[in-house]
C-alpha cells in the first residue's frame, strides 16, 4: 500500500456495498480513508472489509478505520455519502461533523435530485457534488461485499461555493480524479441532472421490473415480454428527460439493454432492498423523475404504473 502523505482525508458516511467497496478501493490506493457504520460496525472494527470481485480478486483492508459516530472521525477533505437515498436528510449531522469547512460532500447513489434535501441541511461553505456508480455490488454479510461486474464512477457538480464553470470542472476532475488514482473509471460529467437522467434508463426498468416480476437480469432479458416492457421503459425516460430539456444520446437505450445482455446474471439493489425489507428508493428513482416530467407537460404512463406497483408493494413489506 502507498504512503497517504499529502492525499486527502476521505470519509465513507454509509459503509454498505458502493460505500464498502470505493473506499476500500481508495484505501488501498494510499488514501486515508475512515468508514461510518451502523448495523456492521463491530464486525467491520473487528475483522474489517472484504470485497470479493470478479474484476479484481478478493480485497482485505485489515485493519479498516471503522467508526459507529462521525464524532470520532477525523475531519475529512472527500465524504462519500454511501448510505441510501432514503437516509439523505437523516444524515447531513454526520457529514456536517465529518467535513472540513471546505469539504466536497459526493453523494453516490442513483436517482433524481437526491443532492437536494442535504443541500438545505448543509453549510453553503460545503461543496456538493453527484456520482453515478456503474458497478454490479451487494453486501453478502458484516463487512463482506460481492463485486460482480464494472466499476466505473461519473461526478458532477452540484452546488456550493465554486462560482463559475471553471472552479466547478475543477473539483469535478479532482473527484474523479480520486478514483482514477485508484484504478477506477471516472469522468467529469459537465451537467449532472443530464448524468442523473441517463443513469435512470437503466434503473428505472430493471430496479423496479426486479422486484416487482422477482426476476434477475438474466431472466428479464430472456423473455420476450420482459424485454419489450424493459424496452419501452426505456423510450419513456428519455423522453422524460428530454421534456425536462435534457438529452440522451441517440441509441444511448439499446447501448444500456445490449450492455445487459452481457452482463453477469445480476439482482439490482432494490431488489435487496425489497428481500431484506428495507425501504425501497421510490422517491429518488420514480416519483422525482415522473413529477418532474409531468411539470414539464410529459406523461409517462408506463412508468406511473410500475411506481404505483412498487408503491403498494413497498407498503406492504414491512
Ligand atoms: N449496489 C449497487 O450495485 C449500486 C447501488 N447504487 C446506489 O448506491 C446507493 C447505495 O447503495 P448500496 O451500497 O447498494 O446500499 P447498501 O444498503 O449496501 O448500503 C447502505 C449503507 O448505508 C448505511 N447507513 C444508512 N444509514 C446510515 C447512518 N445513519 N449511519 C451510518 N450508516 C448508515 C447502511 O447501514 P445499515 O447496515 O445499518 O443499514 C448500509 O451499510 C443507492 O442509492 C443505490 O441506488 C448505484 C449503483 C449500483
Ligand atoms: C446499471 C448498473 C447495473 C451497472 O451499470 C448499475 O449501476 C445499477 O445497478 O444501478
Amino acid at each position: 500500500m502507498m504512503g497517504a502523505v499529502n492525499k486527502p482525508v476521505v470519509g465513507i458516511i454509509g459503509t454498505g456495498a458502493i460505500g464498502g467497496f470505493y473506499g476500500v478501493m481508495l484505501a488501498r490506493a494510499g488514501f486515508d480513508v475512515h468508514f461510518l457504520l451502523r448495523s456492521e460496525f463491530s464486525a467491520v472494527a473487528e475483522r474489517g472489509l472484504q470485497i470479493n470481485s470478479a474484476v479484481h480478486g478478493p480485497l482485505t483492508l485489515h485493519p479498516a478505520q471503522a467508526y459507529s459516530s462521525a464524532e470520532d472521525m477525523p475531519k475529512c477533505d472527500w465524504l462519500l455519502v454511501g448510505a441510501k437515498t432514503t437516509s439523505n436528510a437523516g444524515l447531513a449531522p454526520s457529514i456536517i461533523q465529518a467535513a472540513k469547512p471546505d469539504a466536497k460532500v459526493l453523494v453516490l447513489q442513483n436517482g433524481l435530485d437526491v443532492e437536494d434535501s442535504l443541500r438545505e441541511l448543509l453549510p453553503e461553505s460545503l461543496h456538493l457534488l453527484g456520482g453515478l456508480c456503474l458497478i454490479c455490488v451487494h453486501r453478502e454479510g458484516p463487512g463482506l461485499v460481492t463485486h460482480q461486474a464494472l466499476g466505473a464512477v461519473n461526478v458532477g457538480y452540484h452546488s456550493g461555493p465554486a462560482v463559475d464553470d471553471g472552479a466547478r470542472m475543477a473539483i469535478v476532475e479532482e473527484g474523479s480524479g480520486l478514483f482514477r488514482a485508484a484504478g477506477i473509471d471516472s469522468q467529469a460529467m459537465p451537467n449532472l441532472q443530464q448524468a442523473r437522467w441517463q443513469k435512470l434508463v437503466w434503473n428505472i426498468p430493471y430496479n423496479g421490473l426486479s422486484v416487482l416480476l422477482g426476476a434477475s437480469t438474466t431472466p428479464l432479458m430472456a423473455d420476450a415480454d420482459s424485454r419489450a416492457l424493459i424496452q419501452a421503459l426505456m423510450a419513456e425516460v428519455v423522453q422524460g428527460a428530454k421534456a425536462c430539456g435534457q438529452e440522451i444520446p441517440p441509441g444511448y437505450a439499446d447501448y444500456l439493454f445490449m450492455m445487459t445482455e452481457k452482463m453477469p446474471d445480476y439482482w439490482p439493489s432494490m431488489y435487496h432492498d425489497f428481500l431484506h425489507k428495507r425501504p425501497l428508493e421510490l422517491e429518488a428513482i420514480y416519483a422525482r423523475p415522473l413529477a418532474a416530467a409531468k411539470a414539464a407537460g410529459c406523461e409517462l404512463p408506463r412508468i406511473e404504473a410500475l411506481y404505483r406497483n412498487l408503491r403498494f408493494i413497498d407498503r406492504r413489506n414491512v
